[in-house]
């Protein structure tokens, strides 16, 4: 039987033969790209949990999220809530996001962007960097292990950072030494059940080179502090704040309680 992730990723086919048949020119717009925001060092000069807070209107799991927010609002209110980075789902068919909410964002905050989509083609990495993206998410349980260093290079090349998800110990032995986020994903994505221990399992197993991301599921602050004992340096967490009339808000709220 077919999984929700498998009819994300025979869309996002689609969606990519699409993408090469309008003939993109991203390269000058790579050209142009400016090298000033590195999630790497904004991780490693802060000393408390880490937020990267995401803008989402939708997701398979939840359904609709938030209809209303305005993604410049909300990004700037991350910003001013501490957020070392922040998310923005452009998955248009199942999260309900678009490449233009990152090119929109992109002149209204000084955040590092993370690119929250289902990447398969190098194509959607040139139109990341070309749209604005500092950091793009591999979600190892669609690639492998090749296409997982092939796409990690070619990111390197052009000046993005690469945030590898992993899900397990099997999907964690993708992994390879120039990536440099390692994202444990506490949300399976077959069945949605969220389990915070798996961060914690697999944490043990991550090479020290990786700055460890704790993903998905997070609402409790309780929860993020112990996991910042416990190794983890960032928190990618969409729900928990989109689902408020004021996520920008709910961020400020919550980053307050961290420590
Ligand atoms: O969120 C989902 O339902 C989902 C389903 C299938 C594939 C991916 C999915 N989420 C993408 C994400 O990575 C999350 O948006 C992100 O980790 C934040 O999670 P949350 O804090 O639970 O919104």
């Amino acid at each position: 039987m077919k999984t929700i992730l498998d009819n994300i990723v025979n869309n996002k086919k689609r969606e990519v033969a699409e993408l090469y048949r309008s003939n993109p020119h991203f390269e000058k717009a790579i050209q142009e790209r400016s090298f000033d925001r590195s999630i790497v060092q904004h991780i490693e000069n802060i000393h408390k949990p880490g937020v990267i807070a995401e803008f989402k209107r939708q997701s398979p799991s939840k359904g609709v999220i938030n209809s209303q927010s305005n993604p410049i609002d909300v990004i700037q209110k991350y910003e001013k809530a501490g957020a070392i980075a922040t998310s923005v789902l452009t998955d248009h068919r199942f999260f309900g996001g678009s490449i233009s909410d990152l090119t929109q964002v992109r002149p209204h905050t000084n955040l590092p962007i993370l690119r929250k989509d289902f990447i398969i083609d190098k194509l959607q990495i040139d139109e990341a960097a070309a749209s604005g993206a500092d950091i793009i998410l591999l979600i190892a349980s669609i690639l492998t292990e090749k296409e997982v260093f092939d796409f990690t290079m070619h990111a390197k090349t052009i000046g993005l950072n690469v945030l590898l998800e992993v899900h397990d110990e099997i999907e964690l032995q993708k992994a390879c030494s120039e990536i440099d986020l390692l994202g444990i994903n506490n949300r399976d994505l077959k069945s949605f059940t969220i389990d915070y221990d798996r961060s914690l399992r697999l944490l043990d197993k991550i090479d020290n080179t990786f700055i460890p991301i704790s993903e998905s599921g997070l609402s409790c602050s309780s929860i993020v502090n112990d996991l910042y004992q416990a190794g983890f340096k960032g928190f990618l967490m969409g729900e928990k704040f989109m689902k408020e009339e004021d996520p920008g808000e709910a961020c400020i709220q919550f980053t307050r309680k961290l420590k």
